[in-house]
Protein backbone atom coordinates (compact mmCIF):
# COMPACT_ATOMS: atom_id res chain seq x y z
CA UNK A 1 0.00 0.00 0.00
CA UNK A 2 1.25 3.34 0.02
CA UNK A 3 1.61 3.84 3.86
CA UNK A 4 4.67 1.44 2.45
CA UNK A 5 2.21 -1.44 4.42
CA UNK A 6 1.91 -4.84 2.35
CA UNK A 7 -1.05 -5.57 0.66
CA UNK A 8 -1.63 -8.47 2.79
CA UNK A 9 -1.05 -5.90 5.79
CA UNK A 10 -4.64 -4.75 4.92
CA UNK A 11 -6.47 -8.11 4.89
CA UNK A 12 -9.17 -7.64 7.61
CA UNK A 13 -8.75 -10.42 10.27
CA UNK A 14 -11.68 -12.15 9.44
CA UNK A 15 -9.72 -13.35 5.79
CA UNK A 16 -5.95 -13.16 7.36
CA UNK A 17 -5.18 -16.64 7.69
CA UNK A 18 -4.40 -17.87 4.57
CA UNK A 19 -1.83 -20.22 4.79
CA UNK A 20 0.31 -18.48 1.53
CA UNK A 21 -0.45 -14.81 2.66
CA UNK A 22 -2.18 -14.31 6.14
CA UNK A 23 -0.48 -12.81 8.87
CA UNK A 24 -2.16 -14.35 11.01
CA UNK A 25 -1.48 -17.81 9.79
CA UNK A 26 1.76 -18.73 12.39
CA UNK A 27 2.50 -22.11 10.25
CA UNK A 28 2.25 -20.09 6.84
CA UNK A 29 4.15 -18.05 4.56
CA UNK A 30 2.92 -14.99 5.14
CA UNK A 31 3.86 -13.73 2.16
CA UNK A 32 4.18 -9.42 2.00
CA UNK A 33 3.62 -7.83 -1.51
CA UNK A 34 4.27 -4.05 -2.50
CA UNK A 35 3.68 -1.70 -5.36
CA UNK A 36 6.94 -1.14 -7.06
CA UNK A 37 5.99 1.12 -9.67
CA UNK A 38 2.97 -0.49 -11.68
CA UNK A 39 4.47 -3.56 -10.90
CA UNK A 40 4.29 -5.54 -7.99
CA UNK A 41 6.82 -7.08 -5.93
CA UNK A 42 7.18 -9.92 -3.15
CA UNK A 43 10.59 -11.74 -1.38
CA UNK A 44 10.78 -14.70 0.41
CA UNK A 45 13.74 -17.24 1.11
CA UNK A 46 11.88 -20.52 1.02
CA UNK A 47 12.77 -22.84 4.91
CA UNK A 48 13.84 -26.11 4.94
CA UNK A 49 10.68 -27.96 5.16
CA UNK A 50 10.06 -26.37 1.55
CA UNK A 51 12.57 -28.73 -0.23
CA UNK A 52 11.83 -30.98 -3.37
CA UNK A 53 15.05 -32.76 -3.52
CA UNK A 54 17.87 -31.36 -1.35
CA UNK A 55 19.44 -28.15 -2.60
CA UNK A 56 15.63 -27.70 -4.52
CA UNK A 57 12.75 -25.56 -3.37
CA UNK A 58 9.50 -27.52 -4.01
CA UNK A 59 7.22 -26.53 -6.98
CA UNK A 60 3.56 -26.35 -4.87
CA UNK A 61 5.81 -23.44 -2.58
CA UNK A 62 6.83 -22.28 -5.86
CA UNK A 63 2.78 -22.10 -6.85
CA UNK A 64 2.07 -20.89 -3.78
CA UNK A 65 4.14 -17.24 -4.10
CA UNK A 66 3.06 -17.17 -6.99
CA UNK A 67 -0.62 -17.59 -5.80
CA UNK A 68 -0.98 -15.58 -3.29
CA UNK A 69 1.33 -12.88 -5.07
CA UNK A 70 -1.32 -12.84 -7.45
CA UNK A 71 -4.16 -12.38 -5.26
CA UNK A 72 -2.43 -9.92 -3.42
CA UNK A 73 -1.69 -7.97 -6.49
CA UNK A 74 -5.46 -8.20 -7.78
CA UNK A 75 -6.44 -7.18 -4.37
CA UNK A 76 -4.56 -3.63 -4.51
CA UNK A 77 -4.93 -2.98 -8.53
CA UNK A 78 -8.62 -3.75 -8.55
CA UNK A 79 -8.90 -1.46 -5.17
CA UNK A 80 -7.56 1.07 -6.82
CA UNK A 81 -9.30 0.93 -10.33
CA UNK A 82 -12.58 0.97 -7.90
CA UNK A 83 -11.20 4.08 -5.93
CA UNK A 84 -11.00 2.73 -2.89
CA UNK A 85 -8.78 4.82 -0.33
CA UNK A 86 -6.26 2.38 0.77
CA UNK A 87 -5.17 4.55 3.95
CA UNK A 88 -8.43 4.41 5.72
CA UNK A 89 -10.62 1.76 3.76
CA UNK A 90 -10.37 -1.93 3.95
CA UNK A 91 -9.19 -3.91 0.13
CA UNK A 92 -11.33 -5.57 -1.65
CA UNK A 93 -11.56 -9.53 -1.31
CA UNK A 94 -10.19 -11.81 -4.65
CA UNK A 95 -9.93 -15.10 -4.22
CA UNK A 96 -8.06 -17.19 -6.86
CA UNK A 97 -10.10 -18.77 -9.76
CA UNK A 98 -7.27 -19.88 -12.57
CA UNK A 99 -3.51 -20.51 -11.17
CA UNK A 100 -1.22 -21.26 -13.97
CA UNK A 101 2.35 -21.84 -13.46
CA UNK A 102 5.71 -22.78 -15.32
CA UNK A 103 8.48 -24.24 -13.92
CA UNK A 104 11.70 -22.89 -16.14
CA UNK A 105 15.02 -23.61 -14.29
CA UNK A 106 15.34 -25.60 -10.76
CA UNK A 107 15.07 -23.34 -7.61
CA UNK A 108 17.98 -23.17 -5.66
CA UNK A 109 17.55 -23.53 -1.77
CA UNK A 110 18.93 -20.81 0.78
CA UNK A 111 18.23 -17.97 -1.81
CA UNK A 112 15.82 -14.90 -2.05
CA UNK A 113 13.22 -15.52 -4.03
CA UNK A 114 11.58 -12.45 -5.97
CA UNK A 115 7.92 -12.88 -7.15
CA UNK A 116 6.62 -9.95 -9.66
CA UNK A 117 3.63 -8.73 -11.01
CA UNK A 118 2.59 -7.33 -13.52
CA UNK A 119 -1.54 -6.27 -13.97
CA UNK A 120 -2.79 -7.45 -17.18
CA UNK A 121 -6.26 -6.65 -17.13
CA UNK A 122 -8.81 -5.59 -14.45
CA UNK A 123 -12.21 -5.95 -15.80
CA UNK A 124 -15.19 -5.68 -14.14
CA UNK A 125 -14.84 -8.09 -10.40
CA UNK A 126 -12.04 -10.35 -12.50
CA UNK A 127 -7.88 -9.08 -12.46
CA UNK A 128 -5.67 -10.46 -14.33
CA UNK A 129 -1.73 -11.12 -12.83
CA UNK A 130 1.44 -12.28 -14.88
CA UNK A 131 4.09 -12.99 -12.59
CA UNK A 132 7.64 -14.10 -12.26
CA UNK A 133 9.68 -15.90 -9.58
CA UNK A 134 13.52 -15.10 -9.49
CA UNK A 135 16.51 -16.24 -7.95
CA UNK A 136 19.11 -14.09 -8.28
CA UNK A 137 19.52 -13.25 -11.99
CA UNK A 138 17.60 -16.44 -13.08
CA UNK A 139 13.72 -16.67 -13.64
CA UNK A 140 12.57 -20.14 -12.12
CA UNK A 141 9.04 -19.78 -13.04
CA UNK A 142 6.17 -18.10 -14.74
CA UNK A 143 2.70 -17.91 -13.78
CA UNK A 144 -0.51 -16.51 -14.18
CA UNK A 145 -3.49 -15.80 -11.42
CA UNK A 146 -6.75 -15.22 -12.81
CA UNK A 147 -8.01 -13.88 -9.36
CA UNK A 148 -12.31 -12.99 -8.81
CA UNK A 149 -13.64 -10.70 -6.00
CA UNK A 150 -14.73 -13.14 -3.59
CA UNK A 151 -18.44 -13.72 -3.82
CA UNK A 152 -21.02 -12.98 -1.12
CA UNK A 153 -21.33 -16.55 -0.15
CA UNK A 154 -18.11 -17.32 0.44
CA UNK A 155 -17.94 -15.83 4.13
CA UNK A 156 -15.44 -16.69 6.53
CA UNK A 157 -16.64 -19.92 9.03
CA UNK A 158 -16.74 -18.30 12.94
CA UNK A 159 -15.26 -20.00 15.96
CA UNK A 160 -11.30 -21.35 16.67
CA UNK A 161 -9.60 -21.32 13.41
CA UNK A 162 -8.96 -25.18 14.29
CA UNK A 163 -12.30 -26.12 14.99
CA UNK A 164 -13.21 -24.06 11.16
CA UNK A 165 -10.86 -26.81 9.53
CA UNK A 166 -12.76 -29.84 10.10
C1 LIG B 1 -8.49 -7.63 1.14
C2 LIG B 1 -9.02 -8.97 1.59
C3 LIG B 1 -8.50 -10.12 0.84
C4 LIG B 1 -9.09 -11.36 1.31
C5 LIG B 1 -8.66 -12.56 0.57
C6 LIG B 1 -7.59 -13.27 1.25
C7 LIG B 1 -7.56 -14.69 0.89
C8 LIG B 1 -6.32 -15.03 0.12
C9 LIG B 1 -6.59 -16.04 -0.91
C10 LIG B 1 -5.36 -16.69 -1.40
C11 LIG B 1 -5.59 -17.41 -2.65
C12 LIG B 1 -6.44 -18.63 -2.45
O1 LIG B 1 -5.96 -19.67 -2.11
S1 LIG B 1 -8.08 -18.48 -2.71
C13 LIG B 1 -8.77 -20.10 -2.42
C14 LIG B 1 -8.84 -20.89 -3.71
N1 LIG B 1 -9.92 -20.36 -4.55
C15 LIG B 1 -11.20 -20.67 -4.34
O2 LIG B 1 -11.58 -21.41 -3.43
C16 LIG B 1 -12.21 -20.09 -5.31
C17 LIG B 1 -13.26 -21.12 -5.71
N2 LIG B 1 -13.99 -20.62 -6.87
C18 LIG B 1 -15.03 -19.77 -6.73
O3 LIG B 1 -15.48 -19.44 -5.60
C19 LIG B 1 -15.62 -19.23 -8.00
O4 LIG B 1 -15.39 -20.11 -9.05
C20 LIG B 1 -15.01 -17.83 -8.34
C21 LIG B 1 -15.36 -16.82 -7.24
C22 LIG B 1 -13.52 -17.88 -8.52
C23 LIG B 1 -15.63 -17.35 -9.68
O5 LIG B 1 -17.01 -17.53 -9.64
P1 LIG B 1 -18.01 -16.33 -9.97
O6 LIG B 1 -17.98 -15.33 -8.87
O7 LIG B 1 -19.33 -16.96 -10.28
O8 LIG B 1 -17.35 -15.69 -11.22
P2 LIG B 1 -17.97 -15.48 -12.69
O9 LIG B 1 -19.01 -14.41 -12.58
O10 LIG B 1 -18.33 -16.77 -13.30
O11 LIG B 1 -16.69 -14.96 -13.47
C24 LIG B 1 -16.15 -13.66 -13.28
C25 LIG B 1 -15.04 -13.51 -14.32
O12 LIG B 1 -13.96 -14.38 -13.96
C26 LIG B 1 -13.72 -15.32 -15.03
N3 LIG B 1 -13.41 -16.62 -14.43
C27 LIG B 1 -14.08 -17.29 -13.49
N4 LIG B 1 -13.50 -18.46 -13.21
C28 LIG B 1 -12.42 -18.56 -14.03
C29 LIG B 1 -11.41 -19.54 -14.23
N5 LIG B 1 -11.34 -20.67 -13.49
N6 LIG B 1 -10.46 -19.29 -15.15
C30 LIG B 1 -10.48 -18.15 -15.86
N7 LIG B 1 -11.40 -17.16 -15.71
C31 LIG B 1 -12.37 -17.37 -14.82
C32 LIG B 1 -15.01 -15.35 -15.81
O13 LIG B 1 -14.76 -15.73 -17.16
C33 LIG B 1 -15.45 -13.89 -15.73
O14 LIG B 1 -14.68 -13.12 -16.62
P3 LIG B 1 -15.35 -12.07 -17.63
O15 LIG B 1 -16.39 -12.82 -18.39
O16 LIG B 1 -15.93 -11.01 -16.73
O17 LIG B 1 -14.22 -11.59 -18.46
Amino acid sequence: MSDGRAFQDGYPEDVAHCYGCGRLNEAGIQLKSYWDGDETVARYTPRPEHTAIPGYVYGGLVASLIDCHGTGSAAAAGSRVAGVDEASEPLLRYVTASLQVDYLAPTPMGVELEVRGVIEQVKGRKVVVEETVSAGDAVVARGRVVAVQMPQTMTPAEGPVETRLR
